[in-house]
């Protein structure tokens, strides 16, 4: 049943953030981890969301916060082992995300064999651009993701290069978890992930769709 909330604001219906990992092989390569041969999966929640005029945070307890922008896959119907013939009929649009990321908390969690969730899930950790309609990007597998901090580029690459296709993420991940209307699937970042310091300004975008801004502050605690 078609909800009479409005999807174009998915990131106020508290629905889950599903993130893929290691989906471009020069990023994995770039942190010295194996080319997956499934997807890397993990979640945030949905208070993780921050919009163009709020500040993403520096958790207290990081040193080193990286960017990371990604192509958002908005959800647009529910959806169980959902076939990669049919996956793109549950995509209502997509966005632009940062899956910003505590890398030195990241690095300790992974060699203590701990989950990422300090690393990943903190409150503004998923910065979101502007919902864009389906048919604003008719070929995702072919757009160019852009990212800029203080006005240098730092990472720029199309999508043609992920690993692991859209229809495939859908499907895979759609065995595991079930897929709700207002969730976003995060499809990975390309190379060039770096730290960011206080009261430095990202700027990302999708050439010829969007841009966003967000400015770095520190969280007090
Ligand atoms: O932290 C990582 O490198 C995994 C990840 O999110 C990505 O590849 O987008
Ligand atoms: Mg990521």
């Amino acid at each position: 049943m078609a909800s009479s909330r409005n999807l174009t604001r998915f990131w106020e219906w508290g629905r889950k953030i599903i993130c893929v990992g290691r989906n471009y092989t020069e990023h994995a390569m770039e942190l010295k981890n194996t080319i997956p041969t499934e997807p890397v999966l993990f979640l945030k929640p949905s208070s993780a969301y921050v919009r163009e005029g709020a500040s993403v945070l520096i958790p207290y307890y990081s040193s080193n916060l990286h960017h990371e922008v990604e192509l958002g896959l908005v959800i647009g119907k529910l959806g169980k082992a959902i076939s990669q013939e049919a996956a793109m009929d549950h995509v209502a649009g997509y966005v632009l995300c940062l899956d910003m990321t505590a890398r030195d908390i990241q690095e300790e969690c992974k060699k203590k064999g701990l989950p990422w969730t300090l690393a990943k899930a903190f409150d503004t950790s998923c910065p979101v651009s502007d919902f864009i309609p389906k048919e604003k990007i008719p070929d995702p597998h072919n757009i160019k993701i852009w990212l800029k901090v203080n006005d240098k580029v730092r990472q720029e690459s199309n999508t043609a290069s992920m690993i692991f296709s859209i229809p495939y993420l859908i499907s895979y991940i759609s065995k595991i978890i079930a897929l709700e209307e207002g969730d976003l699937i995060l499809t990975g970042t390309p190379k060039g992930v770096a730290s960011v310091q206080e009261n430095d300004e990202m700027k990302a975008g999708i050439d010829g769709i969007l841009s966003m801004k967000f400015t770095v502050r520190k969280q007090s605690h």
